[in-house]
């Protein structure tokens, strides 16, 4: 499986290209692990809104219908000093298991000489009191199919055939698509954004552009309609998604992605996102993807992180256009 190595907030180097660490924690939840077994109500999944990578696992746990088997809690943007927190601006003031304020705790608590990134998505294990797993791609994944015995037949990703969010016939090439796409979309926005060199920026917002033509391309062909594979969504459509519906209202400007917008100049795309984003039928569990955008959560946090004031430019309006 492709694992997303490059994380956001790590700095530049000398060349101007931004570069991330590895995230830290790799458990898996799953029926053969020995300290990870899938239980109801056993793990916690702390997230923020605007992020991104968070953003693919709170849209597969709603997708999945996941509420109850596991506990969403989330945590506000960045302090400075200390990192994520529980402000009561959006989420609780308290982590409500631990009753404290810093995300920062729970990775000291799972190991006291942690000194690497404070990320979010964070996977919690209660009764382990340790993290499980802080890469979004390998949480998305235990979330398509670690907690199966906890949902209906219908839900269960081996039951779903064609339908399975990574059909094994089409695995090899939707593993192949979530390479190009984190390296040069997901990943490449935040590569753009961060560049400090002339040079850096203009390589990676380049690459970005060319990847986004590529999948306006493969949209046309009949087998990539309306999903980037066909009839149903599958995990490259989760992942696409969450970079896309933040690109025109906070990429665009914020990291200076200004080439081209999503509903102005890519209109398969564009379509391919506001199908995602408006439908409230099955497909997406009745809404899944717009609960999951919230869309002033993301202006106000790449606000912060971008331009450093926190100063929320005013556009665009609306913020998606009608289905
Ligand atoms: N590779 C990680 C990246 C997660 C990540 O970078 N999250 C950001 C928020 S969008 C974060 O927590 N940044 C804080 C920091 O880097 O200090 C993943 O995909 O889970």
């Amino acid at each position: 499986m492709a694992i997303d190595p490059l994380p956001l907030g790590a700095s530049t180097e000398p060349d101007g290209n931004w570069r991330g660490m590895p995230s830290r924690f790799r458990n898996f939840v799953s029926k053969t692990s020995p300290h990870f077994p899938p239980e109801r109500d056993r793990y916690v999944l702390y997230y923020n809104a605007c992020c991104p990578w968070a953003h693919r696992t709170i849209l597969a746990h709603s997708l999945k219908g996941l509420a109850g088997i596991v506990q969403l809690v989330e945590a506000d943007a960045r302090d400075p000093a200390q990192g994520w927190w529980f402000s009561g601006w959006r989420g609780p003031d308290r982590c409500p298991i631990y009753g404290i304020r810093y995300i920062k705790e729970l990775y000291l608590k799972a190991d006291p000489k942690y000194n690497g990134r404070i990320t979010v998505p964070l996977l919690w294990d209660k009764t382990n009191q340790t993290i499980v797993n802080n890469e979004s791609s390998e949480i998305l994944r235990m979330f398509i199919e670690s907690f199966d015995d906890f949902l209906p037949p219908e839900k269960r990703e081996v039951n779903k055939g064609a339908a399975a969010y990574i059909p094994d016939h089409l695995r090899g090439e939707i593993e192949e698509m979530n390479a190009w796409v984190y390296d040069t979309v997901n990943n490449g926005v935040y590569k753009t954004g961060f560049a400090s060199s002339q040079h850096a920026y203009d390589e990676h917002v380049r690459k970005l552009f060319e990847s986004l033509d590529r999948l306006e391309s493969h949209l046309a062909d009949p087998r990539h309609q309306p999903y980037l594979f066909g009839p149903y969504i599958t995990e490259a459509d989760i992942r696409l998604y969450t970079t896309l519906i933040r690109f025109d209202v906070a990429y665009y400007t914020l990291f200076k992605c200004n080439l081209k917008m999503i509903r102005s100049d890519y209109p398969r795309l564009h379509a391919w996102l506001r199908r995602l984003y408006w439908s409230e039928g099955p497909e997406t569990a009745g809404g899944a993807f717009k609960q999951t955008t919230l869309f002033e959560a993301i202006k106000r946090g790449y606000s912060s992180v971008s331009a450093g004031n926190g100063i929320i430019p005013i556009g665009p309006h609306p913020y998606i256009l009608p289905p």
